[in-house]
């Protein structure tokens, strides 16, 4: 299991180790003791999984509070590009996004820490999104910003007209429009 670090403090893309054989392969997806020697110390209380239609984009989205989430995102079938916007008032890279290709081909996957906003969007149809959180969900707490936020200006890989959005995540505010509890 590679841990390889990003430019934005905090957020790590892990590589399982894949061992292959005449049946097909097999790979850890978390460890515990791995994890924390690589500085991520965290209690998962939660898994999550949707499934997504080719330019389904989810997000961005992050919870606060008591139950505020650091996630650690996989995709097990198809393919995403996975945004991470670091929201953290008094970071250094305050606004800035890290984007990667996650995908079942790829086995990539990424760790968001606490107070991060988070999306993707689906490159295939049927593409199946799995994610682990450190805090259970609690509605009350959950912030969103809109996903096309000038502030960050995320170049999503697809064309506008096919992008598919909840009606909730195409009428969430700008960031400059909330009150960032982070
Ligand atoms: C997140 C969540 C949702 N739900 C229920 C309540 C909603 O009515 C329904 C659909 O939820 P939502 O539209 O928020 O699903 P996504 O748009 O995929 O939200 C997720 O997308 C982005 C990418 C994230 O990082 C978050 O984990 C999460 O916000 O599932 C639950 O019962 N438990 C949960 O933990």
């Amino acid at each position: 299991m590679n841990f390889v670090k990003t430019p934005i403090e905090g957020v790590v893309i892990i590589e399982p180790k894949i061992w292959e054989d005449n049946r097909g392969q097999f790979f850890e997806t978390y460890n515990e003791a791995l994890f924390r020697e690589n500085g991520i110390d965290e209690k998962f209380v939660q898994d999550n999984q949707s499934v997504s239609c080719k330019g389904a984009l989810r997000g961005l989205h992050a919870q606060a509070g008591p139950h505020a989430q650091g996630k650690l995102v996989r995709v097990i079938k198809g393919s995403v590009i996975d945004v991470a916007v670091d929201i953290r008032k008094n970071s250094p890279t305050f606004g800035q996004t890290f984007h990667i290709e996650l995908s079942e081909a790829n086995a990539k996957m990424l760790w968001i820490p606490v107070g991060f906003l988070h999306g993707f969007v689906a490159l295939e149809e049927n593409t199946i999104f799995c994610y682990k959180v450190t805090g259970k969900y609690d509605k009350a707490n959950e912030i969103g910003v809109r996903y096309n936020d000038p502030t960050f200006n995320i170049q999503w890989p697809l064309p506008q007209e096919e992008l598919i959005l909840s009606d909730k995540d195409l009428q969430l505010p700008l960031l400059a429009d909330i009150n960032n509890p982070f």
